[in-house]
């Protein structure tokens, strides 16, 4: 089908069609604002001062007004004294009479009875604050275009206005849309939703970003997929709102109306930005007014708002700036950081993308890598230090190319020590008695061989492996000895934990010993290649003589102890292979099968980092040590 708005513009494009079609628009926003009310917002006339200020010649300090003339070649050495009549007790901000025209401060001076003893010459006004030393009736205070701060709030109030001329900020409202979607009182009343529903967690992200920016935000209930009832609800919102958002229904689906509705009601700017996440977002104007519809993922959403919805806003009061200096301001960007990928990454070809990146210093470089692209994950957008927008250009970026982060959070790199190595809880229950002792500490889950391989690499402070050597049953030595290449590596015996079969509660596939996952017809959940378990899965195979392909589910992996247990609780598989701990936090069933040493792999050299010191320090700490005997599954060393 022929469509009249241009499809798939880049976020250049998309932002010169807005301004294009709102840039008159934003001229609707004048308005005279009561002072307080007007901080932040921008002036669209030079302002004046009314009155003065002061509108008196005050005392500066606390002293005696005189004459300078009566005070001519006074010093320490030759005071002069002044006669009662010719003196007069200020204190600080008092009018000064007329016959006086300076204040001695009361420090250079003495009294003796009527009289002033004077230790220093004035000069005429000195101490004094003439008539409209701040401001002038008259003056210009303040110019059209800036923003209205703090201090020419109180200075708007002194010169005798009450209110000044600004741009008022945009109202606005937001349409979640999705019959799929569970109101949040919904959502926290019951703990087990149905299959295919969601929270609706957009507005809260929404209306937080609004209320950080110091905008207005109102949410409209959540509509069901029915475009008439989108219809009204849009009709309604440009007459009573200045800008319109509606939450999904912005791709292809079948539920998906949100396009059909915009171009009845008025003229589809865009459909479709170059960038991910938030491809499909669209952009319309009805009745003069913008409406933007945001796709539904979270981080879609998210990234649709810092670029396209936020830069409005400040277009609509005033604001100037280019588009990506406006999603920085949008995201409180702190600083924009220099880094080399810690790992490879993969961009689409010809599209911006948006990646939630984490950061650590090691050995003199700031590496960063991206957090998951997935554009539902959430919890990315919450632990990541920053964002980098990789341009359309970037396609196979290897490992050690140079990233931009923009970074949203004040992380303290010097202090903070990286962790690469094998997963487990415990480990990344540290990052809290850690950070008590002033440090951080960052923990990725990249298996005990890919520990070793980067800190051999110099791409990680600490490491952790419990490799078992099939050859002689013992675990780590060949490994360290192999990736270490000469380098000293201290090694720490952190605890022994119990390896094991994770099961459904009550174990209803009968599975009782390692041998049952090869006869029995079960789905299990594999670890990634190199990852300890893993090994010990493939050496466990090898023991009973069965060859992996009789495995159902062996090529399915997960990177991490939590993620192969969830896959069973989830009932996506029957068994995994997995620490006990894993299997308790979900109330699963565990057929312990063997223990193993866990070791901390530390480059000597970083003994006295901040970070790595603090690991150190916290691995005795009580709290810490409490937590990890009761998750079970762990034994510490004598
Ligand atoms: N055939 C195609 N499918 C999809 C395309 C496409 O181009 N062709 N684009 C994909 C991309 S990219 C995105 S992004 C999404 C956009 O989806 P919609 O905007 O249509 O939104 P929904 O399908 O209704 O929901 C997507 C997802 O987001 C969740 N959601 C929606 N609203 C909220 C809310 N208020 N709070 C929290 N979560 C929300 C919803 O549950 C879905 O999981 O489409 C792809 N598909
Ligand atoms: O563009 Mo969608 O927003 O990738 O996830």
């Amino acid at each position: 089908m022929a469509v009249n708005y241009p499809e798939h513009v880049t976020l250049d494009e998309a932002w010169g069609l807005l301004r294009r079609a709102f840039g008159e628009y934003a001229g609707r926003f004048a308005a005279k604002m009561e002072i307080s009310a007007a901080l932040g917002h921008i002036l669209t006339e030079d302002v004046t001062a009314a009155r003065n200020v002061p509108h008196y010649a005050a005392s500066a300090v606390d002293g005696y007004a005189l004459s300078a003339g009566d005070t001519a070649g006074s010093s320490f050495a030759t005071p002069v004294r002044i006669k009662k009549d010719k003196w007069q007790w200020m204190n600080t901000g008092a009018a000064l009479p007329d016959w006086a025209d300076s204040v001695l401060m009361v420090e250079d001076s003495s009294r003796e009875e009527e009289e002033v003893v004077v230790y220093k010459s004035l000069t005429p006004s000195e101490n004094v604050r003439p008539l409209g030393e701040d401001v002038m009736a008259g003056q210009i205070i303040a110019r059209e275009g800036e923003e209205v701060s703090p201090a020419l709030v109180s200075l708007f109030l002194c010169a005798g206005l009450e209110d000044v001329p600004v741009r008022r900020r945009a109202r606005t409202l937001f349409i979640p849309t999705g019959d799929e979607m569970i109101p949040r009182e919904e959502w926290l009343a019951r703990e087990t939703q149905r299959s295919g529903t969601a929270a609706e967690s957009n507005s809260l992200f929404i209306a937080a970003s609004f209320k950080k920016w110091g905008y207005r935000l109102d949410v409209a209930p959540i509509l069901p997929d029915v475009p008439q009832i989108l219809k009204e609800y849009v009709q309604k919102g440009v007459e009573d709102y200045d800008v319109v958002l509606v939450g999904a229904g912005s791709a292809k689906g079948e539920r998906d109306h949100t396009i059909e509705v915009l171009s009845e009601l008025g003229e589809v700017l865009f459909r479709g930005v170059r960038m991910k996440p938030g491809r499909p977002a669209i952009a319309a104007k009805i009745k003069g007014k913008p409406v933007i519809c945001l796709p539904g993922f979270p981080m879609s959403t998210a990234v649709a708002l810092w670029s396209l919805v936020y830069p409005l806003l400040r277009l609509l009061a005033g604001a100037g700036g280019e588009t990506r200096e406006l999603a920085r301001e949008a995201l409180a960007v702190k600083k924009i950081m220099p880094t080399k990928l810690l790992v490879q990454h993969s961009s689409p070809a010809g599209i911006e993308e948006w990646l939630k990146m984490k950061t650590a210093l090691v050995g003199g470089t700031v590496y960063s890598w991206a957090l998951t692209s997935g554009a539902s994950v959430l919890w990315a957008i919450a632990e990541s230090d920053g964002v980098a927008l990789l341009p359309p250009s970037a396609l196979e970026c290897e490992r050690g190319t140079e990233v931009d982060v923009w970074m949203t959070r004040d992380a303290d790199l010097e202090r903070r020590a990286l962790f690469q190595g094998s997963d487990d809880p415990a480990v990344q229950l540290l990052v809290t008695p850690i950070r008590r002792r002033g440090a951080d500490f960052v923990c990725r889950a990249v298996g005990s061989m890919g520990g070793l391989a980067a800190l051999s690499r110099g791409e990680c402070h600490v490491a952790a492996a419990h490799l078992l050597d099939e050859k002689t049953g013992g675990y780590n030595d060949l490994f360290i000895e192999r990736f270490s290449k000469g380098q000293r590596w201290e090694r720490l015996l952190l605890f022994y934990r119990t390896q094991g079969i994770i099961v459904a509660r009550g174990n209803p596939k009968g599975i009782y010993r390692f041998r049952d996952l090869c006869t029995k017809d079960i789905v299990f959940s594999n670890r990634q290649p190199g990852a300890g378990t893993r090994v010990l899965f493939d050496c466990l195979l090898k023991q009973e003589g069965f060859c992996s392909e009789r495995i159902k589910g062996y090529s399915q992996i997960c990177t991490t102890h939590m993620e192969a247990a969830n896959r069973v609780f989830a009932g996506a598989a029957d068994a995994a292979l997995g620490i006990k701990s894993a299997a308790d936090a979900l109330g699963l069933d565990f057929i312990p099968i063997t223990e193993e040493p866990y070791e901390l792999v530390i480059l000597h050299e970083y003994l006295d980092h901040p970070g790595v010191a603090a690991l150190l320090d916290s691995l005795n700490d009580a709290g810490w040590r409490g937590k990890v005997e009761e998750m079970g599954g762990y034994r510490w060393p004598k």
